[in-house]
């Protein structure tokens, strides 16, 4: 059975009621089931009572035409109805009641007695007027319901989207004031609807000050808002897309939708996304001396805490592999890895980069302030490279940050809370630079709570075939070359090689000489790079001199110059080769394989 008129049926029997009086006679409403739906005087008792198909009804909600019969049970259109003969109706207009061309039921004017007859039948046409009125008007009613339906599906497969989202959405009116919002708002609130519906914008965020006249010139504005339920509950920061919501008709301002999601949650979601995650793993860490091997271990057993470590180790040993390899194999390897090369970075803006500063906090500073390092490593892992060279204001600032777990931005006042590991690493002697006061003795001993050495190459010369064979692989698959093997002279030079540039130069050395040989025959030493060749000369003529025991303390200082001033000639070379810009020495480090800072010291001290 259609529900419709049956849910508009007690509108219906007031129009049935007020018809009868109107004309002083009896009416009845059917179904489309025809059951008699509303009555009024004689015909009230019959409510509920059902019509045979071959009712005069029955055939109206088939045909969808009006009828008349002026001597009911008895004339021609009701000779095939079941009550033919006995019917009490002496005269009928009846007239179906329709949405276009669907049949919701049928209105019949019913005469029971003769005065009601000739009253029905004396003016017709002016009552088939009058029903079809009556029908149209209930028609209507029906058609709002279904339009109301159609809207409160609408809405709630509307709010079943809005509350599936993971945005928190919250909807305001044209006073700034909160209508809607949906759960995911009122879960990173900590909030009911009953606290929040209702209230000004500013009543909840504090620091919302953005009016709808600006909002209405922007369009679209990203802000960072807070939240702090009471004095008790930590306060919480979100970042904000505002949209205003425009009249159809034009610029007219009807409020705003704010969409949502925790700052801490963004954060860690672009560090993810520009691949600050870790990169390698223990296993794919090459080497099998024992040297190599204690480190490995004493690192994984370290990665299964949140205790500080840090790595010493000449540049191009791997240090930052190694802190890769822990976080990936540590409980946090699904939140950040963020590292930060302190040499890399001016003096001047270490700070703001670790820590974030807040908007207005110095010329130039962004709106909206800018998070640090330790808030985009929330959760994760946070390396320190080449901590040596950080300054000594920023390490004390370091320092307080280790021991309270929580950050102030540059230019804030605010306290926020960081969960970070830290792994530090540095090449530099950091004992001798706190004896001269380089390096702040209490930081030192606060971040060294496991203290890695990794060897440099020269100290674990077996593992150099191992590397060989590693790059040698690694490389001809990315060049897509059959893998190469090297000759006996090659593989004895590499062996001998002092590797001052460690697994880095020994990296890029097989990589230059894949590029310099033909593919599919063997590396031999015309293919390695030039300062290798030159260095294994002046080794050799080194060498010589003192088989022939004539080494003096003069011919020593001589031999530093001779191979001070080759390297001074190689960087020269390297220089020269990919000019002297930022990215040409980055490039020339690489073809060194020395590390850009390595690169910027060595500057320095020939002062090129
Ligand atoms: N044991 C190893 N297995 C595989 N690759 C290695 C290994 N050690 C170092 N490397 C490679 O050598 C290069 C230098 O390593 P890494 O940057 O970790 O050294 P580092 O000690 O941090 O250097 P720096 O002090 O100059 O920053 C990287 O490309 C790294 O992948």
């Amino acid at each position: 059975m259609t529900p419709e008129l049956a849910s508009v049926k007690e509108f219906v029997q007031q129009v049935v009621e007020a018809i009868a009086v109107a004309l002083s006679i009896d009416v009845m409403v059917f179904d489309p089931e025809r059951t008699i739906l509303a009555g009024s005087g004689v015909t009230k008792a019959e409510i509920g009572t059902i019509y045979n198909e071959n009712s005069l009804t029955g055939s109206i909600l088939v045909s969808g035409h009006p009828i008349i019969t002026r001597d009911s049970g008895r004339s021609e259109e009701c000779r095939h109805c079941y009550r033919y003969g006995t019917c009490l109706h002496l005269a009928v207009v009846a007239y179906p009641i329709k949405i276009e061309s669907d049949v919701l039921g049928s209105f019949c004017l019913v005469a029971t007695d003769e005065k009601q007859k000739k009253r029905l039948l004396t003016d017709e046409e002016g009552m088939m007027k009058f029903l079809d009125k009556a029908c149209q008007m209930i028609g209507s009613v029906i058609n709002e319901r279904r339009v109301q339906d159609q809207l409160n599906t609408i809405l709630k497969r509307y709010d079943n989207v809005v509350n599936t989202v993971h945005e928190g959405i919250i909807v305001t009116d044209e006073m700034s004031k909160i209508i809607h919002l949906n759960r995911s708002a009122l879960e990173l609130l900590g909030i009911t609807p009953e606290e929040i519906l209702n209230r000004h914008i500013t009543k909840v965020f504090h620091d919302f000050s953005l009016t709808l006249d600006e909002l209405a010139k922007r369009n679209k504005i990203e802000i960072e808002i807070t939240y702090q339920k009471d004095t008790k509950h930590k306060k919480k920061s979100f970042l904000a897309t505002v949209m205003p919501i425009l009249a159809e008709e034009g610029l007219e301002i009807k409020g705003a939708t704010i969409s949502m999601r925790s700052l801490k949650e963004v954060h860690s979601y672009a560090a993810k996304l520009v691949g600050t995650y870790s990169k390698y793993e223990f296993k794919d860490i090459v080497g099998q001396s024992e040297e190599i091997v204690r480190v490995k271990n004493k690192l994984q057993k370290a990665a299964l805490t949140d205790s500080t470590i840090l790595i010493r180790g000449e540049s191009g040993t791997g240090k930052e592999l190694f802190a890769h390899a822990v976080h990936g194999a540590s409980y946090r390897r699904k939140e950040p890895f963020i590292a930060i090369n302190c040499s890399a970075i001016p003096e001047t803006l270490i700070e703001s980069e670790l820590f974030g500063y807040e908007e207005g906090a110095f010329t130039g500073a962004k709106r909206g302030g800018k998070p640090g390092k330790f808030e985009l490593a929330d959760g994760g892992t946070l390396f320190l490279d080449e901590l040596g060279d950080m300054p000594l204001h920023v390490q004390s600032k370091l320092l307080r940050v280790l021991e309270n777990h929580s950050i102030e931005r540059v230019g804030g006042i605010e306290s926020i809370t960081t969960n970070v590991r830290i792994i530090a690493a540095t090449n530099r002697n950091l004992e001798e630079m706190v004896e001269r006061s380089e390096f702040r003795g209490d930081l030192y001993y606060r971040l060294s709570v496991i203290p890695i050495f990794i060897p440099s190459l020269k100290e674990r010369k077996q593992d150099i075939p191992l590397f060989i064979s590693y790059f040698l692989e690694k490389y001809g698959s990315i060049m897509d070359r059959p893998i190469q093997q090297l000759d006996t002279a090659t593989m004895a030079t590499l062996l001998n090689y002092s590797w001052p540039g460690n697994v880095r130069e020994l990296q890029n050395t097989i990589e230059y000489a894949i590029n310099m040989s033909e593919i599919g025959q063997e590396i031999m030493l015309e293919h390695l790079p030039q300062k290798i060749l030159a260095m294994a000369n002046v080794k050799n003529e080194v060498e010589d001199v003192m088989t022939k025991q004539i080494i003096t303390k003069e011919s020593d200082k001589q031999t530093k110059i001779k191979l001070k001033n080759l390297e001074k000639e190689i960087i020269k070379e390297a220089l020269e080769r990919f000019d002297n810009t930022t990215i040409g020495k980055e490039m020339a480090a690489k073809y060194l394989g020395i590390s850009i800072s390595t690169l910027y010291r060595k500057l320095k001290e020939i002062s090129y």
